[in-house]
């Protein structure tokens, strides 16, 4: 995946920023989805929303592309308030991979990938082009790939597929309804790792609704908490939040979440401290070194045991103590260069 791939009506020049004033919805049915929300998603970077179910992350989304209008506020994009934009030309403009992705099950992956462009008239050679030139951004090599139908790919494959869609037209944003959600964990990590290659190669303005603390923290470059009732309790980048949470919901919402996700993810390896720190090390509990901290766990309160040794082919390699186990590291990211 290298920029020459992507010559094409010069992807990477035209994000834009999207500005929130004062966004609020309310259903007919009194329901506040949304209530009083101003942020402001720098052109190239991408915002999170995240928060529990419920609480407005896709009305917002569908505000953005205008599926739904605010009940009062504005959406500006690029300085230039939405409202006023006439809404099928807007969607033109704007990327959207929802769950599930949404490929049309009769056309073949090629002709998926060139759905926007052919609606904004461009001739069949261009578009096919195109459709292939983003299949290989997405890592699909397209004489294999291009002429197969959804159903013939993983689920991995067609969320790729997804993205490349959305990315045809070269659009200014890209809306994200928990787009990694639908495939298992090992093919969501690495999905993940693609996506933000990928989007340092494009830089598009991206904002991405998540249930998955740990993938906003993966992710965001700034992740934008909500709360019932669709209010945001803050807006920081991952590495400020982890750290300074707003408030005690904050801290509650992605504190809880993230130390027993790591307990699941994390190896003990990668947090054991050297063997020689405690005594007595016959009489502790073992541990595969490469098992994970929930192992870790186990073998504790199976025994009782404060500490853990953890193993590698019966040799004793490092230790690891209960409390440690719930230590949460603050991850630190580089800043957006916009
Ligand atoms: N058309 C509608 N009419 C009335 N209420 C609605 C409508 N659509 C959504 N809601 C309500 O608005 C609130 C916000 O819904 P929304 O789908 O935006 O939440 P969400 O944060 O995306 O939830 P989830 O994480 O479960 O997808 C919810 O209480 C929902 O029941």
């Amino acid at each position: 995946m290298d920029a020459t791939a992507i010559n094409d009506s010069g992807v990477g020049r035209t994000a834009a920023s999207i500005t929130l004033e004062n966004l609020g919805k309310v259903y007919p049915d009194g329901t506040v989805a949304v209530g009083d929300i101003s942020l402001e998603v720098r052109a190239g970077e991408l915002a999170v929303l995240i928060g529990p179910s419920g609480c407005g992350k896709s009305t917002v989304l569908r505000m953005l592309n205008r599926l739904i209008d605010p009940s009062k506020g504005r959406i500006l994009i690029d300085g230039q308030d939405i409202a006023a934009q006439d809404p099928v030309e807007l969607r033109r403009h704007i990327g959207y991979v929802i769950q599930n992705v949404g490929l049309f099950p009769h056309q073949t992956i090629r002709t998926n990938v060139g759905t926007v462009p052919r609606l904004l008239g461009w001739d069949k050679k261009r578009t096919r082009a195109r459709a292939e030139e983003l299949l290989e951004l997405v890592g699909l090599d397209p004489k294999r790939y291009g002429g197969r139908y959804p159903h013939e790919l993983s689920g991995g494959q067609r969320q790729r597929v997804g993205v490349a869609r959305a990315l045809a037209a070269d659009p200014r944003v890209l809306l994200m309804d928990e787009p990694f959600s639908a495939v298992d964990p090992i093919v969501r990590g690495r999905l993940q790792e693609e996506f933000l290659r990928l989007q340092e190669t494009v830089r598009k303005t991206i904002v991405l609704v998540t249930h998955d603390i740990d993938e906003a923290v993966r992710l965001g470059d700034r992740i934008a908490v909500l709360a019932e009732g669709g209010r945001l309790l803050q807006y920081a980048p991952p590495a400020e939040l982890l750290s300074e949470p707003a408030s005690e919901a904050v801290s509650e919402f992605v504190g809880s979440d993230r130390g027993v996700r790591r307990l699941a993810v994390t190896k003990v390896r990668e947090i054991m401290r050297p063997v020689g720190r405690i005594e007595e090390i016959e009489r502790l509990p073992t541990v595969d070194a490469d098992g994970t901290l929930y192992d870790a766990l186990a073998a504790m309160l199976t025994s009782d045991a404060l500490n853990v040794v953890a193993v590698e082919d019966g040799t004793p390699v490092g230790t690891v103590s209960r409390s440690s186990l719930f230590d949460v590291p603050q991850q630190k990211k580089a800043p957006a260069t916009a």
